[in-house]
């Protein structure tokens, strides 16, 4: 077998790698290990000969039951985030959970391509780190860095934001957002719901399930309106239906809003039907306001966000994060664009333990997610996740390594 094969093989990253051929084994048995199916014979035989292998393999693989749960700390359109320690290694992680069944249902299961990549490749202070990806018949799991100071939204609902906060904060942001962009994605949905406070008081980007990879010219064509209302860039609500091109600048628009909600308290086109929200986005130029009442605003920021809520070619940011950066709003005592990792954060989160999700609240779910019926016929749900698996140090490549070593 030539090198550059073998290379393929272990390279977590590489389509080719073991697991996602150890993904491929577990998820044909799972998809053919069904009574109607079995009584085909080819079918019958083929799980007789894999089934145990298969339960060999994923005996050595990352598994739910590896992980203790210690608190529900998120919920999502497809799943939830759980704050959960690691038997063997007891580290604490958030690890989020996508149902299988739910995204076979609704046929959406690729949004999440992206978030496993970006999460597995950024390798930055800026992006929350995948420590593992595994999976089993109902769920994907991504195992990642736990952030205990919770998102941005439960921030803002419990301290008065002050100018000297909001500077810190979207400085960070603008620094994430360049790092994504430097990878080729856009994030489309850029709120404090996805702005994530570490242990250090450091805010991490997060949730990257509305990302989608820009073309070689830096815009992505794409008609379905993403993201969350109040956030969302004009021109992306006005490609409903048509095929315009948009680009990097649709994640400037959301940093106006957020400048804007942290300073005022509410974003600055909410309205309480969705369509006049739209409505009001569609017409920013007249209902973009700033209240008489309230905290005074600097012109700086005034100034800040009427250039980030403009329309998308006289957008500032159009040209790369550097323009923003230079924007007079940033200009501070205490802290340099290069020294922003290290400058003392506002807010450091006082925490009691490794596991403490004090700055966490979610209502409580009963309902546990619907499950696969057994099929009919065969339906082939398993095809869609293989490859996802990806856990460095629990690959069978990286085993095989070692005992090659020996
Ligand atoms: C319509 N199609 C195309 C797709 C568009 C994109 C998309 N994203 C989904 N996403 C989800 O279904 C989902 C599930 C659980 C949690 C979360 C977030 C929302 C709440 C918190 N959260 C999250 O990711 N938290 C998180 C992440 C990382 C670290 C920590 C910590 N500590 C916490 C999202 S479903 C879906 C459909």
């Amino acid at each position: 077998m030539e090198e550059s094969l073998v290379r393929e093989l272990i390279d977590p990253r590489s389509p080719l790698n073991v697991e996602s051929l150890l993904d491929a084994v577990t998820a044909l048995v799972d998809d053919c290990n069904h009574p109607v199916l079995r009584r085909i014979k080819n079918i019958d035989s083929f799980v007789s000969r894999y089934e145990c292998l298969a339960r060999r393999l994923n005996e050595g693989r990352l598994k739910g039951s590896d992980f203790q749960l210690v608190k529900v700390i998120g919920r999502g359109s497809f799943g939830e985030v759980q704050l959960v320690r690691h038997t063997r290694t007891r580290q604490v992680h958030a690890m989020k959970l996508l149902n299988k069944y739910d995204m076979i249902k609704r046929s959406d299961s690729a949004f999440f391509w992206e978030e496993r990549d970006i999460m597995m490749m950024a390798n930055s202070n800026w992006i929350v780190k995948l420590h593992y990806a595994f999976q089993d018949t109902r769920y994907l799991y991504m195992v990642m860095e736990y952030m205990p100071g919770g998102d941005l939204v439960y921030l803002m609902a419990t301290y008065d934001v002050s100018e000297k906060w909001a500077r810190f904060y979207t400085a960070e942001l603008v620094e994430a957002l360049s790092t994504l962009h430097g990878l080729g994605f856009i994030h489309r949905d850029v709120k404090p719901d996805n702005m994530l406070i570490g242990k250090n008081g450091h805010i991490k980007l997060a949730d990257f399930g509305t990302c989608v990879r820009m073309s070689k010219d830096g815009v992505v064509k794409c008609s379905t309106a993403v993201g969350t209302p109040d956030y969302i860039a004009p021109e992306v609500l006005r490609n409903q239906g048509h095929d315009h091109e948009y680009g990097r600048e649709v994640d400037w628009w959301s940093v106006g809003v957020f400048v804007y909600e942290m300073l005022v308290g509410e974003t600055p086109f909410y309205a309480d039907a969705l369509v006049n929200t739209y409505t009001n986005i569609m017409n920013h130029r007249d209902t973009l306001q700033f209240p008489d009442d309230g905290p005074p605003m600097s012109c700086h920021s005034k100034n800040l966000i009427r250039l980030l809520l403009s329309d998308a070619d006289e957008r500032l940011g159009r040209n790369g994060a550097d323009e923003v950066r230079e924007h007079a709003f940033f200009r501070n005592e205490d802290w340099t664009w290069e020294s922003l990792p290290t400058a003392v954060p506002p807010f450091v989160p006082d925490l009691r333990a490794d596991d403490d999700a004090s700055n966490f609240e979610v209502d409580e779910q009963i309902d546990q997610g619907e499950t696969f019926q057994i099929p009919r016929a065969f339906t082939g749900n398993q095809l869609p996740f293989i490859g996802f698996t990806y856990s460095n140090e629990y690959s069978p490549a990286e085993q095989l390594k070692n005992v090659l070593a020996e």
